[in-house]
């Protein structure tokens, strides 16, 4: 189907829109294999998205099986009680409820092994055939997808051993996948390394990294709401537009995960991921389909126009008591608040500051796109701004100046509001890991990063990053549940971003 050029295929059935693509069902034994499933991440985030998919159809119980993986050693049952919690919702959960998630958990088995032993990925792939041999009809395909949730030192040996012991192994069709987690590496040199190992492995095309804040529904947004939109096509410019701030921030600390971080800092954790890709989502041009190939394509020209970051574009802060983790070094370095400036050498976006700010321990929990549009003479109430707020209560705003009502001929500014729980009562907005693991079932790469991505954007922050490893560039303490340090605010200042004074948006009621 076609739209102002773009032909795309239709992924829903059911869907008459141009931006929308369509996936066939396929059809087979389906095992999603859930590595680390101890771990963190499987618990609050992995399995109750799978449960979500599972409730909604999406996840067959005459075709699917769930298996989890790690060294740990627990029965079935251990595991299904682990995870259970974060399943049921909530205390006045029903008896239907309930039971929903008993047969959910049916579905899981656990298989116990080292992630480099092939005793371990044997017994893996013996557990998953015998699944599959029970599920298949005939013409059954197996469909395998090993999402690993794993600390990524141990990519290397588990690819290997998925390679050598567990991939699907019907002549009948289907495939197998595999889902990793960021970080991918901790600069360009060891992400290269990664990048790799598993691509003597595995095709690209069976490689899906996951940043999950591509799953969210705003982000989803973007594309749509900048070239479906009449409005935004002709605006979207270094003409128009004198800032863009990308913004993250979180009202807790690192909280258990303090060994983890200080590994990594703010930068590798948030900004060198969750918000680049932002960026480059706002900043490309319109790519030539909706093909994943055609975005990533677009996407990879934003990243390589990026300019070296100047270390006075940027402001780096520590959180006071950051270090009282025993797991933290008395004498860490590391980031846990950073506002820098990215500069795009492009016609589209020269002389256009992009402000990237991430910090836990703050004040607030947000993450929001905030586009500044440059002054109109005589205009006195503050600029206009688009604002994208993708958590918490997701919104579109623009802010403008109107008349205020009433007698007088005065300006105030006010705000075209889309706030979605107002505008779209009782839809249920998936969690981004949701959606991002079904695309994956799918075989839709369209919102995972691809390889030369990864390297483009690595090549932007690495510099930076060693020269903070180094010690050359220092974080400024500031107080937890504070806005972070003072300076950031004088940065973004002398990047061009006014602030609108005694103006504040508060999302609707119903
Ligand atoms: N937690 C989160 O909110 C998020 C996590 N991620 C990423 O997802 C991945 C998993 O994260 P998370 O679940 O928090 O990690 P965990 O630290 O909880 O590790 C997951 C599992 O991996 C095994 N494991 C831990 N350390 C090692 C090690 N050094 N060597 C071998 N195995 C180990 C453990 O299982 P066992 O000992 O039983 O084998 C553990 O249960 C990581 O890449 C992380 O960066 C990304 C976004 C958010
Ligand atoms: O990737 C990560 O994201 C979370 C924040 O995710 P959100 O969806 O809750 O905004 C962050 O807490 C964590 O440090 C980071 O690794």
């Amino acid at each position: 189907m076609e739209s102002g050029g773009w032909t795309i295929k239709k992924r829903s059935n059911s869907s008459n829109d141009s931006l929308s693509r369509e996936y066939v069902a396929e059809t087979g034994s389906l095992s999603i294999v859930l590595l680390g499933a101890s771990g963190d991440l499987a618990k609050k985030k992995t399995f109750p998205a799978l449960f979500n998919l599972y409730r909604q159809g999406f996840l067959n119980p005459d075709e699917g099986h769930i298996f989890g993986y790690a060294r740990t050693k627990i029965s079935d049952d251990e595991l299904r009680n682990h995870i259970r919690g974060n399943l049921v919702p909530g205390k006045g959960a029903s008896g239907e409820q309930l039971e929903e998630v008993s047969k959910f958990l049916q579905l899981i088995r656990y298989v116990s092994g080292s992630y480099d032993s092939e005793e371990g990925f044997q017994l893996l792939d013996k557990e998953i055939s015998k699944h599959e041999f029970s599920k298949n009809t005939k013409e059954g395909s197996s469909r395998r997808l090993f999402y690993l949730a794993l600390p990524p030192s141990v990519y290397p040996s588990v690819c290997k051993m998925i390679k050598n012991y567990c991939m699907n192994k019907s002549d009948l069709g289907g495939w197998t996948r595999i889902v990793v987690e960021k970080p991918f590496g901790k600069d360009l040199d060891s992400s290269e390394q990664l990048s790799a190992q598993i691509g003597e492995l595995f095709d690209e095309q069976q490689i899906y990294r996951i940043d999950h804040y591509l799953g969210k529904e705003l982000v989803q947004n973007l594309l749509v709401l900048r070239f479906a939109n009449r409005f935004f096509l002709p605006l979207w410019n270094r003409d128009n537009i004198d800032n863009v701030q990308i913004v993250f921030r979180e009202d807790f600390g690192t909280e258990g995960r303090g060994g983890y971080f200080d590994e990594y800092g703010i930068i590798r954790d948030i900004i060198q991921n969750h918000l680049l890709q932002i960026l480059c989502l706002i900043a490309m041009e319109k790519p030539i389909s909706l093909t994943p190939e055609h975005i990533r394509d677009e996407k990879v020209k934003v990243l390589q126009s990026v300019l070296p970051i100047e270390d006075e574009e940027v402001l780096l802060g520590q959180y006071d008591g950051y270090t009282d983790d025993p797991t933290v070094p008395d004498n860490s370095n590391t980031p846990t608040f950073a506002t820098m400036i990215l500069r795009i050498h492009n016609e589209r976006w020269e002389g256009v500051p992009f402000i990237l700010k991430a910090g836990k321990a703050l004040n607030s929990r947000k993450a929001e796109i905030r586009i500044q549009f440059k002054t109109v003479p005589g205009q006195k109430q503050g600029r206009n701004e688009i604002v994208i707020r993708l958590q918490p209560s997701e919104a579109i705003y623009m802010k403008v100046t109107v008349k205020q009502p009433g007698l007088e001929m005065s300006t105030i500014q006010s705000e075209l509001d889309l706030s979605y729980q107002q505008r779209y009562h009782g839809v249920t907005i998936p969690e981004a890991y949701e959606r991002l693991i079904l695309d994956t079932v799918r075989g839709d790469q369209q919102h995972f990063v691809r390889r030369d991505e990864l390297k483009a954007a690595w090549e932007i922050f690495t510099p930076l990053l060693h020269r903070i490893d180094n010690g050359e560039v220092k974080p400024i303490p500031y107080r937890p549940g504070s806005r972070g340090p003072e300076e950031a605010d004088q940065l973004l200042e002398r990047a061009g971003y006014v602030l609108t004074h005694g103006y504040s948006w508060v999302p609707p009621t119903l």
